[in-house]
C-alpha cells in the first residue's frame, strides 16, 4: 500500500537504556512509514553532522569532567538541530532520532548525578521552542539489558558503566515519561521482537490516521 501522506511534519525520537532495542526498531519504524509514503530522515545522537559524530567519538571514547559531557552533549544537538532536524521538519519530512534530550536527563542527570536544573538550562537554551512529537522509550530491566549487550559487542565507554548508573539511567528516564506523558510511549521492550513490532504497527497507524499515536496496545493475545 502506498498513499501520499500530507499531514505536518513530525520528530519522533527513540530512547532507552544501551541494550533496550533501539537500533533494532528503528529500521522498522522507517520502513513502515516510508511504505505509507512518509518522507522521512533517521538520525543519532551524539552525532547526526560531521561535527556531531566527532563529538560522538570524542564522548564514547574519553573521559571527561561531568559537565564537559554534557555541554559537548548539547553542543553536537545544536548542530544538529540547526542542520538536520530543524530543515527537514520545515521541509516536511518526517524525522526519526535515535536519542536525543531525554538521554542527556537520564544518563548525566540520572546516570552520573548532574543537577537537572543545569539540564534544563541547556534544554532551554538549545532547543527552547522544538520538543519530540513522540518519543518511544524502550524500557527493559538492567539484567537483559547488559544480557544483550554481552552477547553482541564491544562496550564504549557509557556501556562499561555499572548496574546503579543504569539502574538511575533508567529511573530518569522513566521520571521523564511521567513527567510528558502526551508525547511518551513507554515500549516493554522484554517483550519478543514480533510483539514489539506489532505495537509500534499500531501507534504508528494511530499516528497518521487521528494524528495521536494512542496508548500502547496489549498484544498478549
Ligand atoms: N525484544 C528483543 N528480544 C530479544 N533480543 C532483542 C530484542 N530487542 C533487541 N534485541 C537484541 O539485543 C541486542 C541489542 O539491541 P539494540 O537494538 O542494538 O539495542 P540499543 O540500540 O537499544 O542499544 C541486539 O543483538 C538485538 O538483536
Ligand atoms: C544523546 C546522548 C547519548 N548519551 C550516551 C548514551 C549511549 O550510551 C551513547 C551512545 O548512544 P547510542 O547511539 O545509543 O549507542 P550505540 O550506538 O552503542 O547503540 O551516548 C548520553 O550519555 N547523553 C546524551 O545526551
Amino acid at each position: 500500500m502506498t498513499q501520499v501522506f500530507t499531514s505536518p511534519a513530525r520528530f519522533i525520537t527513540f530512547e532507552g537504556i544501551d541494550g533496550a532495542g533501539k537500533s533494532t526498531h528503528i529500521g522498522f519504524v522507517a520502513d513502515f512509514l516510508r511504505a505509507r509514503g512518509v518522507a522521512l530522515v533517521t538520525t543519532r545522537e551524539p552525532g547526526g553532522t560531521a561535527l556531531g559524530e566527532k563529538l560522538r567519538d570524542v564522548l564514547l571514547h574519553e573521559k571527561m569532567h561531568l559537565e564537559t559531557e554534557a555541554l559537548l552533549m548539547f553542543a553536537s544537538r545544536r548542530e544538529h538541530i540547526a542542520q538536520v532536524i530543524a530543515p527537514a521538519l520545515a521541509r516536511g519530512d518526517w524525522v526519526i532520532s535515535d536519542r536525543f534530550t531525554d538521554a542527556s536527563f537520564a544518563y548525566q542527570g540520572g546516570g552520573r548525578g548532574l543537577d537537572l536544573d543545569k539540564l534544563a538550562a541547556l534544554e532551554q537554551w538549545v532547543h527552547p521552542a522544538l520538543q519530540p512529537d513522540l518519543t518511544l522509550l524502550f524500557d527493559v530491566p538492567l539484567e537483559v539489558a547488559r544480557a544483550r549487550l554481552d552477547a553482541t559487542r564491544s562496550l564504549d565507554k557509557f556501556e562499561q558503566e555499572q548496574a546503579d548508573f543504569f539502574g538511575a539511567t533508567r529511573q530518569e528516564y522513566l521520571r521523564r515519561a511521567a513527567q510528558f506523558p502526551g508525547r511518551t510511549r513507554v515500549i516493554d521492550s522484554t517483550q519478543p521482537i514480533a510483539a514489539i513490532e506489532r505495537q509500534l504497527a499500531a501507534l504508528l497507524t494511530a499516528l497518521l490516521e487521528t494524528g495521536v499515536a494512542g496508548a500502547v496496545p496489549d498484544v498478549s493475545h
